[in-house]
Parts: structure tokens; sequence; C-alpha cells
């Protein structure tokens, strides 16, 4: 079958298919012509309307009952008509008017017609109905549908009139109810062109709606939008309608004609948001009450599901809220019982944090009173502030127990190391605070007890800092242990009346190997001599030995003495001390009863241990940084031996340990101030002070004795 259907004769399905084409074909011209029959009776209709108010206006004008297009154009065309009518509607809105005149007799008098038109259009723009133009009177352009225009302008004067006879006042056309109303008198010209060449059938004139409607005066832009909406969707409606109205409809009143379009539309879905719109209290449909009381019921269900449905949702919100609050209260107990946990654990642990500081404190205090039985050299060690901001500190860790450690910063994965000392004082510790811990040690001295305190660390520690006070002891202000010690010496010997102290002070430094007197006045001729006495040990008897009775004396001293001291710079310390320098305070006490003691206070302020490419000597500088390295370096070997208490202890390898073997080796009670630099870059030295001060602390010198002779004794001696 598909085969004879491509291609093959003409079979039964194709004669088929041939007799259902044609029957379509004949249903469309069938359908197209009644509709255009239908247009054609609809504008008759019209026409025919128009003609009879125009009549009933003017009486008779020589019109049939039911004229055609040609003659209803033609008994218009002088405007007679037309202008009679509307002045009996607007009385002299068309003040002159050309009359009596035969149709066509001569072109002077259609001039004087064409002039009654144009007052007559003029006239209808100015009420602003519907118009036309002048030449749509021309015989030569009925077929394009400017009867319709004609027809639709003398209706919408006729419902104008009407329209006046309900209201008793002709206001201008309502925009709102007709689908004329979109003639504006801007557009009005516009839109006959548009609408009415094109669509004729538009112009339905629906003026009737407004006479009964309620004034649109008030009503707003949005209102006024949608109401045009609803005239256009209806206009439509009502020409694709058209189709489907008899003959005996369009016989109806056109009020009656448009209620039934309206009544059968309103009814469709389209229209219901714009009818609410315009009538939210439902207004348009009034004259629908059961439809409304449905809707009204329907609304009333929803609102009601809606009100149950809410009402459950608060009852299980209401019982969410009493589950949290249960909750809320729960977790709030739990929260007070950890709190009082919490305050219980606290209190354990900051009692165990007491019990550990005051543990730590006996500990250190035992530890000292161990060194001191043994005679160990105490070490303290002072941290010096960073002063370089941009370098990073090796210090680690300082413990309130004595303990430091530190760390190489640049080099992280270096083991950290740690050090343990009598006590270690933090880049914040002053002068005094430092002093206050030396001030029994230094007081001992008064009661015959041989001292030595001794500065040591790397150039630039701040060894001369602590000792002689940040202007190297040239300022009274900030000053450093060697005037605090003396200071203290002289109110214990004042506060002592039954005890007559001689004190006396001595000052001298060992520069390249060489004792020299800093309390001479020519220091570079006054080479000193070290002589060994009859108990063994060293001292300095050309060494200038001044008495001083009061603090000022002693400061008199230092500054000559300061003074005096070998320093230069170098590129680790501005102000580096090149010598060693001593400053030997000498005690005697003569009590009432004649019991003598003597004792000494060494003060030592040790050059710098430096490494010659740090602090780039040269010349000068380099020879003094050999000396000082070496004597170091021996006073390291003594040290060391006496940590080790080897039998043979080299004193004699250097000027500094040979002066100070009673300190280092005696009775004496010995205090190392070990200084270090946090700067990362002087880690090396600063764990070679470390280790040094820690070597240190464990020589044991043996218990010290007061150096104390009763006057029995002292005679004996004498005696002897
Ligand atoms: N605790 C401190 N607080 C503030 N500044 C300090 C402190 N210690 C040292 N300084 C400063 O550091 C610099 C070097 O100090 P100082 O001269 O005392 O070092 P030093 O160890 O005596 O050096 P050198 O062995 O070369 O003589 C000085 O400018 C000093 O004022």
């Amino acid at each position: 079958a598909s085969r004879s259907l491509r291609g093959g004769a003409p079979g039964p399905e194709r004669r088929a298919e041939g007799r259902r084409r044609m029957a379509e074909a004949r249903r469309v011209s069938f359908r197209d012509g009644r509709f255009a029959s239908r247009k054609t009776e609809e504008a008759a209709w019209r026409r025919h309307q128009a003609a009879a108010w125009l009549e009933s206006m003017v009486g008779p004008f020589g019109l049939t009952h039911c004229p055609s297009e040609q003659e209803f154009v033609a008994a218009l065309r002088n405007g007679i008509v037309l202008c009679k009518a509307i002045n009996k509607i607007q009385p002299g809105v068309v003040p002159k008017v050309v009359a009596n005149a035969p149709c066509d007799s001569q072109p002077s008098t259609a001039f004087q017609y064409f002039e009654n038109i144009r007052n007559f259009l003029v006239a209808v723009q100015a009420l602003k109905l519907p118009s036309f133009e002048a030449s749509d009177l021309e015989k030569d352009n009925l077929d394009a549908g400017s009867v319709g225009k004609i027809v639709d302008c003398v209706n919408s004067l006729k419902s104008y009139q009407e329209r006046k006879k309900c209201s008793g006042t002709y206001g201008p056309v309502k925009y709102m109810k007709s689908p004329l109303a979109p003639r504006s008198a801007i557009h009005v010209q516009s839109e006959n062109v548009t609408l009415g060449s094109s669509t004729p059938q538009k112009c339905l004139d629906l003026t009737e709606i407004d006479a009964e409607g309620q004034s649109s005066q008030n009503v707003g832009p949005n209102m006024e939008e949608a109401i045009g909406k609803l005239q256009r969707i209806i206009l439509d409606c009502m020409i694709s309608c058209k189709e489907n109205l008899n003959q005996d409809v369009l016989k109806k009143d056109p009020v009656t004609l448009v209620g039934t379009i309206l009544s059968n539309q309103l009814e469709k879905e389209q229209f219901k948001p714009l009818l609410q719109l315009i009538s939210p209290e439902g207004a348009a449909t009034k004259n629908e009450p059961n439809q409304h009381i449905e809707c009204s019921n329907s609304q009333n269900e929803n609102r009601l599901r809606l009100l149950e449905a809410q009402e459950s949702e608060l009852l299980e919100l209401k019982t969410m809220f009493q589950e949290v609050k249960v909750d809320f209260r729960s977790l709030q107990t739990q929260f007070q019982d950890d709190i009082t946990e919490l305050g219980h654990n606290i209190q354990g642990i900051s009692k165990a944090a007491l019990g550990y500081n005051q543990a730590v404190k006996e500990n250190r205090n035992l530890y000292n009173m161990l060194q001191e039985v043994r005679g160990n050299i105490r070490v303290f060690c002072r941290i010096r502030p960073l002063m370089n901001s941009k370098s990073i500190s090796s210090i680690e860790h300082v413990g309130n127990d004595g303990s430091i450690m530190v760390c190489d910063p640049y080099k992280p994965q270096t083991t950290r190391k740690i050090f343990q000392f009598n006590q270690i004082f933090g880049p914040t510790t002053t002068q005094d605070e430092i002093y206050r811990e030396t001030q029994s040690l230094i007081r001992s001295v008064m009661d015959g007890y041989n001292v030595c305190i001794l500065a040591y660390g790397q150039t630039g520690s701040g060894k001369t800092h602590t000792m002689c006070g940040p202007s190297g002891g040239l300022s009274s202000n900030d000053l450093g242990i060697n005037y605090m010690a003396l200071n203290d010496l002289f109110t214990i010997s004042t506060s002592r009346e039954d005890v007559k102290y001689d004190i006396r002070v001595q000052m001298v430094e060992i520069y390249n190997e060489q004792v020299r007197d800093l309390l001479s006045e020519d220091t570079s001729s006054t080479k000193l001599d070290i002589r060994s006495s009859s108990n063994g040990l060293f001292n300095l008897p050309d060494a200038k030995m001044c008495p001083v009775q009061s603090p000022s004396d002693v400061m008199t001293l230092m500054l000559l003495g300061e003074k005096h001291r070998a320093s230069g710079p170098t590129a680790m310390n501005n102000r580096s001390s090149r010598s060693h320098s001593i400053l030997t305070v000498h005690v005697n006490g003569k009590d009432i009863s004649g019991n003598v003691s003597c004792s000494c206070l060494h003060l030592v302020d040790l050059a710098g241990s430096e490494r010659v490419d740090r602090s780039e000597a040269t010349g000068d500088r380099l020879k003094e940084a050999q000396h000082i390295n070496k004597s170091l370096s021996c006073l390291g070997d003594v040290i060391t031996a006496l940590a080790q208490k080897n039998s043979h202890i080299p004193y004699r390898n250097s000027k500094l340990t040979q002066l100070l073997q009673s300190s280092l080796g005696g009775n004496a009670k010995t205090l190392m101030l070990a200084h270090i630099s946090p700067e990362g870059e002087s880690y090396v030295e600063t764990l070679s002070t470390l280790k040094f001060a820690q070597r240190a602390s464990t020589v044991e010198l043996g218990t010290a004795h007061a150096n104390k002779e009763s006057n029995d004794i002292r005679e004996l001696k004498e005696q002897v």
C-alpha cells in the first residue's frame, strides 16, 4: 500500500485520501465563507443602525431603511447631516454648516462641503470620539474599509448622545470601559489608521458599559493598565466569538449583545486575575453570587486547613521548646558541676605549684649551703638584653631554679643545651637586684673572709656594665657592683661601733701580661711585680694602697682607675676593655678586745674573650686580644685542674691566675658572674662561656675560713 501511495497507480487509499482532502477544503472554505458573510452582515447591521440614528436626529435625508455602503456614504458626503447631528448633541459645535446644495453640483460647493466635513471632524475630535479621514467619504476609498470608520464614528456619536441622556452630562468618552477608549485625543488619528483600516470590527461601541459602570476617575494607573488589558482581551474574544453569533443575536440591542459576550467570556480562567485586580472585593463577580459563595467557601476551607496546619506546627514547636528547655537545664547543671570541678582542680594545681616553688626555693638554698660547705665557686649567670632587634635570641628558657636552656637559632636541629647555676639573671634584671643577691657574700668581708667576684664572659656581654655601671664607672648614675659593695662596707663599718675598720683600696690592671697600677698618676711607668708572700700567696707590694674614709673617696678613686684603664673600640664593643681590672679592697678590723680580722675583696672585671675574626682586631687590638685570650685560657686550665682536683694547678702560667690564686684555690668565697650575649650570632661564645662557668661551679675550694686572730693568739705569735 505504501508503495502504491508513493509512485504506483492511484489505489483506493489514495482516492480516499483525496476525498478527505477535498472535504477538508470544503469545510475550510465553508467556514471562511461563513465568517466573511458574518462580517458583512455585522457591518451592514451597524451601518443600518447608524443611518437610523442619524435619521432620528436630523429627520429623513433620503436614505432607505437598509442603505448600502455607497448609499450611506453618498448621503453623508456633503457633511450636512453629520454637522446637524453633532450640533444637536453639542449645539454650536459646528458654527457654520453649508446646507441645501445638490450633491456634487460644482467644485466650489464641493470645497464648502469639504469645510463641513472638516468642521465635523474637528468637533468629533474635540469630543474625543473615534474619527475618520475626510477622504474616507470619497467614492474611490469605499473598498478600503473606510465606510466602517465612518459608521464607527456615527455610532460613537450615538453612544455619546445616549450617555448624555442617561447621566444628563456629556463627558468625554470613558476610556476605561470602552474598547474605543485607547483612541484618546492624542492617538485618535493614528489609531484610526491602524485599527480602523485593518480591523474595523474592533470598533464595536461599548460605551454603554461605561454609562452603567461606576466612575473610573479614582482608578489608579495600575488599575487603568489592567482594565485596558482586560478591554483588549475582551475585544479579541468578542471578535473571535462573532462567528458563533447567529443572526438573531445580531439583531439584539448592542448592550445586550455585549452583555452576552462578556458573560460567556468572563467565566474563562484568563480573566480571573484581571477581574480580581479590577474588583478585589468581588465586584466583578457580583452578578454570580453562587460562584462567589462557592469561591468564598473554598477559600474558608483553605484558610481553615492552613490554620489547622499552623496550629499543629505550633504544638510541635512548643514540645520542642520544652525539650530544649530541659536539655538546657541539664546542660546548665552539668556546666556548673564542671566549673566547680575545674575550680577544685585549679586550686589543687595552684597548691601544687606553690609547693613546687617552695620546694625549688628550698632546693636552691640547700644547694647553695652545700656549695658553701664544699667551698664551691658560686656561679651567677647574667643575660644581656638583645642589642640588635633583628637578631634571634639563643636563649630558649630560663628557669627560676637557676637553669638555662640554649639553642642555636640558626641551626634549630642541633640539640638544646641545659646548664644549671646558682642564679640566673634575665635581661631585665637591674643592678640593684644583682647586688642584693651578692650582698651577703660581700658583707662577709667585714667578718674576715676573703671574697672574690669575677665578671667573666665574651666581649660586649656586659661585664663592665655589671661591675662599674653602664657608663663604665665614669658617672655616678646607675652604679655598678664595685661602688655598691664599697658603699655597703662603709655602712657596715659605721654601724659596728665596737670594731674599728681600716679600709684601703688597690686598683690594678693586667694589660698585655703586665700588671699596671691604675691609681698611680703615671701608669706607663708603674709596671708591678708580683711577689709571693710567706704563706705562698702572691701579692703586689708596690701597688698604691689608698685609704678610703667614705663612699665619695671610693668614687674618686674608681673614676681615676677607670680613666687609666686600657680600653678601645672593636667591632664587637665600642668601648671594649682591653685589660683585666682588679679592684682589691683590704679590710682590717680591730674590736675593743684587741681581736683583729684581715680580709680582702677582689672585684675582677675580666677582659672579654673574643674571636678576632668577629672583633676584626688588628695591630694593637689584635695583640691585646691575643694576650686576653691567652690569659683566659690559662684561667680555664686552672679551673679545669681545680675541678679535676689535680695535684698540680698551673697558677703560674699567667699573671691573672697568679694574682687570683688565693681566690681560686684558697679559702676564699668566690663568685663568678658569667655574662652572656643572647644574640644567635654569639651562640658559640655563649655556649663556651656557659661551659666554662659550669666547670667553674664544680670547683671545690673547701670551707672558707675567716681570717681572724684573737688578741692572745696574736700576742703569742708576736712573742714567737
Ligand atoms: N644589662 C645590661 N643592660 C643594658 N645594657 C647593657 C647591659 N649589659 C651590657 N650592656 C651594654 O652592652 C654594651 C657592652 O657592655 P660592656 O662594655 O659592659 O661589655 P664587656 O663585657 O665589658 O665588653 P668588653 O669585654 O669588650 O669590655 C655596653 O654598651 C653596655 O652599656
